[in-house]
């Protein structure tokens, strides 16, 4: 008879959003990943902490197939297998990731930023020349709404705060309509009052996608009111509610008590 452990995990494959089961990379020897092991639901937002090099980043590239494990199982929506892909088509099965540096279009609109990520693969130049259907804008207006720059559509990119190109570059990912996004320390050089309004925007945006972000920043972790999972040495030291892991010994010992 199979063990109880391996149903368990097998039905978590099949109805989990995203699913990494003893996932290991190794550099030249040297291991970035060891095993690492966590799962998201649909519809949840996890905040991953750990100490630098813990494997947050490495673990990022695995999901978004930059890097291919040398072990271990990465499934997405259920059946997708993850390790079968490349970045460009992980990338429009649905997989949104926002690096810690903005990269929008600073010499273009806000606006316009925002169309030119519009789905459906129009190019370029296409895109500069086509009339937006009624669908397209209110779908701009809506995505403008969200990561608050509403009154800033006219403004060219480039004029915005740095906080507020986090939010536009947020907002040229959703408007890909992903269903996991990916968010790789978004909070980093913000102010305190860009960093309290982030994490209330990743709340809004988690009500409708699945969020994984990486942070340091324990004030915004806390913010995001989400499950914890803390990454060191390439494994899962502990995961939970942010004071579950905050009391956890280890945890101290390793990231929080330095
Ligand atoms: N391409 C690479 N070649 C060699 N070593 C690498 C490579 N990428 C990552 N590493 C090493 O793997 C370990 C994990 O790195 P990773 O960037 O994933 O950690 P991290 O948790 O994102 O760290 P940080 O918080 O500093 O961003 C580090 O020791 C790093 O030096």
């Amino acid at each position: 008879m199979m063990t109880t452990h391996a149903n368990e995990s097998s039905q978590q494959e099949l109805t989990s959003i995203l699913y990494l089961d003893g996932v290991s990379v190794s550099f030249d020897g040297f291991k970035a990943l060891n095993n690492l092991s966590f799962v998201v639901e649909p519809g949840e937002m996890r905040a991953i902490i750990g100490p630098n090099g813990a494997g947050k980043t490495t673990m990022m590239d695995v999901i978004t197939g930059k890097t291919k494990p040398d072990t271990g199982e990465v499934f997405f929506k259920g059946g997708i297998d993850l390790t079968k892909h490349d970045e460009a088509f992980i990338a429009n099965l649905g997989i949104g990731r926002k690096f810690q540096k903005p990269t929008v279009f600073e010499s273009q609109t806000v606006f316009h930023n925002l169309e030119l990520s519009l789905k459906g693969e129009k190019g370029v130049m296409t895109t500069l020349f086509a009339a937006l259907n009624d669908a397209e804008v209110a779908r701009i207006i809506d995505v403008l709404g969200t990561i608050r720059l509403t009154e800033k559509a006219g403004d060219l990119a480039g004029n915005l705060s740095h906080g507020q190109k986090q939010w536009l570059e947020i907002g040229m990912l959703l408007m890909q309509d992903p269903d996991l996004l990916l968010v790789d320390e978004p909070v980093a050089g913000m102010t305190d009052a860009e960093t309290e309004q982030t994490a209330i925007l990743l709340r809004e945006i988690s009500a409708t996608h699945s969020v994984v972000v990486v942070e340091h920043d324990m004030e915004f972790v806390r913010a995001l009111k989400s499950k914890v999972t803390v990454l060191h040495e390439g494994s899962v030291l502990a995961e939970g509610s942010l004071d579950t892991v905050q009391n956890n010994q280890r945890v101290i010992e390793v990231y929080l008590g330095r």
